[in-house]
């Protein structure tokens, strides 16, 4: 039996969901170029594109929109849950919890994107709830008047957003939503694949997606700017960092050889906005590591990816480093229920093999004897 260490170039099912060409740096969902998406579409319209295979007429958007605006609100369970964690909690662990807790209230058989829809609209929710509160600011009732992310924006900062900021965010999200096989998708569909439900995969899902490895990495990234302080250190951050072994956070990925198209128009976004003396400084650094790195590591196929940039453009939204992840899941949570819908429709149990390594026949030795 072949071992193929970490699934590598393992395929687990067919989809027509997301396509990444990984040597030219090209990603499509549903067809069409991350490119195109970015300059014209929407949070909610690609959301649709991605549930439901197609994009809206006007009529269907208009019908999405307020479906996923009426979706906001949190029970008072899940918010006193919220606010009595926020401070000590560590964020993904929270929307971890809170999502299964959704899974409890939810007592509806079926309508498997009408769940989606549901755990989609309240992340955010609960997202600014711990931001707010641990701050001990007034929380926020959602807004249903505003687009998924200018209320998303609106109940992070208590004011509404600039049409600049929620664009930003909207073309953000719109870049996180999905990205075929990775291993929070893949979290999702092993449970799934046991005919357990929806809330379950999705907690599966952002336990993974936690991980400094996968989505955990945007808020390490900026750490890593933000230790490095001036662009005059980068050069020796750098190299010191990589000559001890140790990983370039935002660098690197399983199925880009080239630059990721995302880290590309994210890095567009985080230069266009630039807002402050701390976020230009940032930002400069940043370019800076991008140089260094992609000299030492561009030769073997690592590049920047979408965890590179992403956390400059959240903070300059407002968002707080440790809450990058949890806004990671909220645009992810899109992808991660199209592939289960996608391939419940011809479920198979997920269940590898692992190869034998260890003895056989051993003598058992009772406990005195040891
Ligand atoms: C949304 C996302 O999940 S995007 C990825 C976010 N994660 C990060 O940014 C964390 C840093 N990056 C990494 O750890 C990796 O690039 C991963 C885990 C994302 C993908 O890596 P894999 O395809 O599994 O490759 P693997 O971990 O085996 O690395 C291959 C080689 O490249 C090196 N390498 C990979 N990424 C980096 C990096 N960021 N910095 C330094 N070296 C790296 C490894 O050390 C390894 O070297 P070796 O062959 O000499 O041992
Ligand atoms: O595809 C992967 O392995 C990691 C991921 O989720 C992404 O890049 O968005």
């Amino acid at each position: 039996m072949e071992l193929r260490k970490g699934l590598e170039d393992i395929a687990i099912k067919e989809t027509s969901i997301t396509f990444i060409d990984g040597e030219l740096g090209r990603l499509y969902y549903r067809g069409y170029s991350i490119f195109d998406l970015a300059s014209f579409s929407n949070f909610e319209e690609v959301a649709y594109l991605i549930w439901y295979g197609k994009l809206p007429t006007r009529h269907e958007l208009e019908d999405f929109k307020s479906r996923l605006a009426e979706e906001r609100g949190v029970s008072e369970d899940i918010t006193s849950f919220v606010v009595r964690t926020s401070k000590q909690g560590n964020p993904m662990d929270i929307l971890r919890t809170a999502v299964s807790m959704l899974g409890l209230e939810d007592r509806q058989e079926g309508d498997f994107i009408g769940k989606a829809i549901r755990i989609t609209a309240k992340i955010p929710t609960i997202i600014s709830l711990i931001q707010r509160s641990r701050n001990n600011q007034e929380f926020l009732e959602p807004d249903l008047s505003l687009s998924h992310a200018e209320n998303f924006l609106y109940m992070i900062n208590g004011t509404k957003p600039n049409a600049q900021d929620s664009r930003v965010l909207d073309v953000a999200l719109m870049l996180h939503m999905d990205h075929e096989m990775n291993a929070s998708t893949m979290a999702c569909l092993v449970v799934a694949s046991t005919l357990s439900d929806i809330y379950s995969s999705v907690v599966a899902g952002i336990s993974a997606l936690k991980g400094p490895l996968h989505g955990g990495a945007n808020s390490e990234a900026l750490k890593q700017f933000m230790e490095i302080g001036s662009p005059d250190n980068v050069e020796k951050y750098v190299m010191g960092k990589l000559s001890s072994g140790q990983r370039l956070m935002g660098f690197g990925h399983r199925i880009y050889k080239s630059m990721d198209p995302r880290a590309k128009i994210l890095k567009e976004y985080a230069t266009r906005m630039a807002k402050n003396e701390e976020i230009n400084r940032l930002i400069e650094i940043a370019m800076k590591v991008e140089e260094v790195g992609i000299k030492v590591l561009g030769r073997r196929g690592i590049y920047p990816n979408v965890d590179f940039y992403s956390g400059l453009v959240f903070y300059s939204l407002g968002f707080e480093q440790d809450l990058f992840p949890t806004i990671f899941a909220s645009a992810r949570v899109i992808g991660w229920t199209a592939h289960i819908d996608e391939y419940l429709k011809d479920n198979k149990l997920i269940r590898p093999k692992a190869i034998y390594v260890g003895d056989l026949g051993k003598r058992y030795v009772p406990i005195d004897e040891r």
